[in-house]
């Protein structure tokens, strides 16, 4: 495993079923926090148990950190993924135009959805896993009804980026934000992300396993929570999929 300046180690592989797969696989082995990179998933995985496809020429990396926190702190690192992929792709293209993110972990380009993230945890392991967009978009049919649409930044942007170069981008853009977690807490990442934040102050509706909320996207409190004010007040919701409508 080759090691970098930043600290973290970098594993590249050619294929594999799920770079989050493989990170969990690998994390009792790894002396420090790594990137495993793959040009190829065969078995992407998506958040709430979804499929993550991925064409040819997209980027699929997980991050593997050791860590004692809480699971309620560690879920707090898809703010600081979120943050970073927003930096990496703004320095690949050269402009933060028409980038934003998309509550609890999305990136969006031009209003379409660009890049996710999916945090897993085994033991004392945390695995932050980050699929880009970066040339091509999936079969629009593997998408749920609803869904903001898939978009890639050479279609948006007309800007090719490389895998690997990707990674050197995104792991130079995730080093601070994670810096600034642990020293500074939450909050300076907080105020980062709602300063990024796509429909803040606009009518949302997050759908969980078993209601529908619909109201006013208000904030992200303490604990990375969704706060929307809706007919019934206030209401705090830790997890959802957002529909814009
Ligand atoms: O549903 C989402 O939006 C999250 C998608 C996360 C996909 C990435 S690709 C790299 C890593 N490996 C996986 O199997 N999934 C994540």
């Amino acid at each position: 495993m080759r090691m970098w300046p930043d600290g973290y180690g970098r594993i590249l592989l050619d294929g594999v079923d799920s770079t989050n797969a493989e990170a969990l696989r690998r994390a009792g082995d790894l002396a420090g926090p790594a990137w495993i990179c793959a040009h190829r998933q065969s078995a992407g995985r998506g958040r709430r148990g979804r499929a993550w496809a991925m064409p040819e020429g997209n980027f699929a990396a997980s991050l593997a950190l050791r860590t004692a926190e809480p699971p309620e702190r560690r879920a707090l690192r898809s703010f600081v993924a979120a943050l970073a992929l927003f930096d990496a792709v703004a320095e690949a293209v050269g402009s933060d135009r028409g980038l934003a993110l998309k509550w609890p972990n999305d990136v969006l380009l031009n209003g379409g959805k660009m890049a996710g993230i999916l945090l897993e945890g085994q033991g004392e392991v945390l695995v932050i896993g980050l699929g880009v967009n970066l040339v091509a978009v999936p079969d629009a049919a593997a998408l749920e009804t609803g869904a903001v649409a898939a978009v890639s930044i050479l279609g948006e942007t007309g800007v090719r980026v490389g895998a690997e170069d990707f990674l050197d981008r995104l792991a130079a853009a995730y080093a601070p934000w994670e810096t600034r977690l642990v020293t500074y807490g939450f909050e300076p990442v907080r105020q980062a992300w709602l300063a990024r934040a796509a429909r803040l102050g606009e009518r949302i509706v997050a759908r969980t396993a078993r209601e529908t909320h619909e109201g006013t996207f208000e904030t992200v409190d303490a604990s990375g929570a969704l706060v929307l004010k809706t007919a019934k007040g206030r209401e705090s919701i830790a997890a959802a999929d957002i529909f814009f409508g």
